[in-house]
């Protein structure tokens, strides 16, 4: 008995979860676990179904596409035991690459990690030491194009899923953006809205905040603006220097970077306009 990971998400009307249902039932397939949500704001519904069938996945697509297709819906299956792949981008610092590698070294985390590309060579011993593939993209102003061109290349060579910035510190270009939409995770070490931009510790301090956080989100062209995946904050005081905020922000990026990318690979995060609808 194979286990299946159905996503659908369409314009919501009666009868797609009852012909959803259905069809999964024809196919001989028994269902484990469901989660769904209507958006009212947008009219769109976000559907996450496990189930077990010993039908092939190109009949259970099928089945569930043609009895379906009056909804006119996106509809994903993957086997439960196809991991999304994940292509890791890191800069100079190593704490969210460190927990992401950890976990992926216990089985933690439901991804394939094909390998691990950076702007700096600081961090390959690391990496290397961890059994992954390192490749070194230098970035400038004047090579960003050629610099963003191989790494389209490598995701494609790769064949990356998704694509994680474990605090990868160049602005992605509109193009690159737009090409990978929906698939770039980034964390940002503040609690969105707050402290966008560069040095969001130094902007805590200055503001005196009781709390500070991280926030992974979806990478767009509008810097620190796409759709959030997840947050959290710790509760600070006015004994910590901004250079202490960095270091006991550190916690909080790792577990909220580690927990967007569960989130993702295990197909629980769905785009609402804006926004997203996790079914967790
Ligand atoms: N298109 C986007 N690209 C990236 C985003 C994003 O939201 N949209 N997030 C960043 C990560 N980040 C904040 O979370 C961030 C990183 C870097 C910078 C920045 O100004 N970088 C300078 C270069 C700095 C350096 O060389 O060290 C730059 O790119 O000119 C701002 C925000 C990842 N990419």
């Amino acid at each position: 008995m194979e286990r299946y990971v159905l996503r659908l998400r369409a314009a919501d009307q009666p009868g797609i979860i009852h012909t959803m249902t259905g069809g999964i039932v024809a196919t001989g397939g028994n269902i484990l676990d469901s989660a769904q949500y209507s958006d009212e704001s947008s009219g769109q519904l976000s559907v996450r179904v496990e189930f077990e069938s010993e039908k092939d996945p190109e009949v259970i697509r099928t089945e569930l596409v043609d009895g379906l297709a009056r909804f006119d819906p996106i509809v994903e299956l993957r086997r439960g035991s196809d991991r999304r792949r994940a292509l890791i981008m890191v800069s100079k610092l190593d704490h969210c690459l460190d927990d992401l590698l950890y976990r992926y070294r216990r089985g933690e985390l439901p991804i394939e990690i094909p390998m691990i590309v950076s702007n700096h060579e600081d961090l390959r011993s690391v990496v290397e030491a961890a059994g992954v593939p390192f490749h070194h993209i230098p970035v400038t102003a004047a090579t960003k194009a050629a610099a963003e061109q191989e790494l389209s290349s490598l995701v494609q060579e790769s064949g990356a899923d998704f694509i994680v910035l474990a605090r990868y510190m160049q602005v992605l270009s509109d193009d690159f953006c737009a090409r990978f939409a929906g698939r770039i995770i980034n964390i940002h070490h503040s609690f969105l809205p707050s402290f966008k931009g560069a040095k969001p510790y130094h902007q805590a301090k200055g503001r005196g905040v009781k709390l500070i956080g991280a926030t992974a989100h979806y990478v767009t062209a509008d810097l620190d603006e796409g759709p959030i995946i997840e947050q959290d904050v710790v509760r600070v005081d006015h004994r910590s220097s901004a250079e202490h905020l960095v270091v006991i922000g550190r916690d909080v990026e790792r577990k909220v970077l580690s927990r967007a990318v569960q989130l993702h690979a295990d197909d629980r995060v769905f785009l609402s306009g804006q926004h997203t609808v996790i079914l967790a």
